[in-house]
C-alpha cells in the first residue's frame, strides 16, 4: 500500500502511544524529545472549551532551569496558535478574514485561561496560503497595512484585554512605500501597542510555494523586540533552513524565536523537527515552530511545473507545531490534522545557562566566519579545496 505525507493521520506521537507499551513509550520518548519538558495540567474549563470548538490543547513545562542566587526565575508561557482556513476559498475575502478572525478570538480565549504571556499565529495566519495560484486577485486584497489595518486591529485589542504578547504574521500592504506587498509579522504588545514588525528574509523557489510573485525579500534584518515577557524574534517559514538567519537573531540577543510557518508534508515534513530545534541548540534560546494545519483548495487548476497534471489543491499542511529548549529537548507536536493550541511554561534564564554550560556563544568565532564570508562574495573567489596531487582526476 503506498503511504503519502498527504495521508490525514493524527501524530507521530500518538502512533507511538498507540502501538507502544507504556514503559516502553517512556524510554522513546526520552530519546526522542529529552528530558526536559513535562506535561502540565491545563484548566478543566480550557479543557472543556477546546474539547467543544475541536482543538487540541496540550500543555507543557520546560524544567531544567537552575534556580539561580542572583537573578529571580523569568517564567513565560509561550502559546502556540495553529489553525485551518476557515470557509472555502470562494467565499469573499472579508467573509473568509472575519471567520478566521472569529476562531482565532476563541482560541486566544482559551490561551488567556491558561495564563499564556506570548502567543504567535502561523504565517499569513488571516488567509488561505494562495501563493501556489500564481493568480494575483482575490489574493493579494487580503493584505493589510501591519500598523492598522484589521487584523492588527483586532488583535491589538485582545493583547490589551489579555495582557499578552501576539506575534501576527500576515501579507503586509505598505502603502507609504508604493503599495508593495511584504510577508511580514507584526509584534504587538501586552498593551496593545504595534512595537514592531519583521520581514521574511528568505523566500521560497520551491514546489509550489511561488511566494516570490507575491513579495520581496524583507529590509528589516534580524530585529529583536524588547517584551515584558522576554526578547522575541521572528524567522518566517524558509528563513528556517538558513542557519544563519537563525543564528543573527541569536546575536541580537533573542531569547524566543517564533518560526511561524505554512508547508506541506511532502515537502518538508521530515525536516520539521529538525530545524527549529537544531537553532534552539545551536542559539541557546527557545524557538516556537508553528505550522499552519489543513489541506486548502483553490477555485482554478494550477501547475507545479513537474510534468504532472493540473490540480487544484497544495497538499497537506501538516501542523504539528512544537516548542524547542535551548538544552535540546523540545515538546511533543501538536496535531498533524486539527487546529490547536500548545502552552508552554519555559524559564527564560535557561538560555544564558545553556550558554554558559555549553559555549556556543563563547566558541562561535564570528570574527573567523565574517572574514570568510567577506572573501567568499568577491567575484574573484576561489573555493578552498586541497586535491591529492597524485590523483589523475
Ligand atoms: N511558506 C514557506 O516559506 N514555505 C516554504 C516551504 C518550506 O520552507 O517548508
Amino acid at each position: 500500500m503506498a503511504v503519502s505525507l498527504d495521508d490525514k493521520f493524527e501524530s507521530l506521537e500518538s502512533i507511538l502511544a498507540q502501538h507502544l507499551p507504556a514503559d516502553v513509550l517512556q524510554k522513546v520518548n526520552l530519546s526522542l524529545r529529552g528530558s526536559g519538558s513535562i506535561e502540565v495540567e491545563l484548566p478543566a474549563n480550557a479543557k472543556e472549551t477546546a474539547k467543544q470548538l475541536n482543538f487540541d490543547l496540550q500543555g507543557y513545562q520546560i524544567k531544567v532551569a537552575l534556580t539561580e542566587q542572583t537573578r529571580p526565575s523569568r517564567l513565560v508561557r509561550i502559546g502556540a496558535i495553529q489553525n485551518m482556513i476557515q470557509k472555502p476559498t470562494t467565499a469573499t475575502v472579508k467573509e473568509q478574514r472575519d471567520a478566521i478572525h472569529q476562531r482565532i478570538d476563541q482560541m486566544l480565549a482559551v490561551a488567556h485561561e491558561c495564563q499564556v504571556n506570548v502567543v504567535g499565529l502561523q504565517e499569513a495566519w488571516t488567509m488561505p496560503f494562495a501563493f501556489c495560484t500564481r493568480e494575483k486577485y482575490p489574493w493579494v486584497e487580503f493584505a493589510e497595512s501591519a500598523y492598522d489595518g484589521p487584523s492588527t486591529k483586532f488583535l491589538a485589542e485582545r493583547a490589551k484585554k489579555y495582557n499578552m504578547v501576539i506575534i501576527s504574521p500576515i501579507l503586509e500592504r505598505d502603502e507609504a512605500h508604493g503599495d508593495v506587498l511584504w510577508n511580514t509579522a507584526v509584534i504587538i504588545s501586552n498593551h496593545g501597542n504595534v512595537i514592531g514588525i519583521t520581514r521574511k528574509n528568505h523566500i521560497p523557489r520551491v514546489g509550489d510555494f511561488n511566494e516570490s510573485t507575491y513579495y520581496m525579500e524583507g529590509n528589516t534584518g534580524h530585529k529583536v523586540f524588547e517584551t515584558d515577557f522576554g526578547r522575541i524574534a521572528v524567522n518566517i517559514c524558509y528563513g528556517r533552513h538558513h542557519p544563519q538567519n537563525w543564528l543573527m537573531y541569536g546575536v541580537n540577543g533573542a531569547e524566543i524565536v517564533f518560526n511561524p510557518s505554512a508547508t506541506v508534508g511532502a515537502l518538508s515534513e521530515p525536516l520539521w523537527s529538525i530545524e527549529a530545534r537544531n537553532a534552539a541548540i545551536a542559539n541557546s534560546y527557545f524557538t516556537v515552530g508553528i505550522n499552519r494545519v489543513g489541506t486548502e483548495t483553490f477555485p482554478n487548476e494550477f501547475t507545479s511545473g513537474d510534468g504532472k497534471p493540473a490540480h487544484t489543491s497544495f497538499g497537506h499542511f501538516y501542523g504539528s507545531s512544537y516548542v524547542a529548549s535551548p538544552d535540546g529537548s523540545r515538546t511533543p507536536g501538536l496535531s498533524r490534522i486539527r487546529d490547536g493550541l500548545l502552552v508552554t511554561e519555559c524559564d527564560l534564564n535557561l538560555c544564558r545557562q545553556m550558554k554558559d554550560k555549553w559555549g556556543f556563544r563563547m566558541t562561535q568565532r564570528l570574527d573567523l566566519y565574517a572574514e570568510s564570508f567577506a572573501r567568499a562574495i568577491q567575484p574573484s573567489y576561489q573555493m578552498d579545496i586541497v586535491k591529492d596531487s597524485s590523483s589523475t582526476k
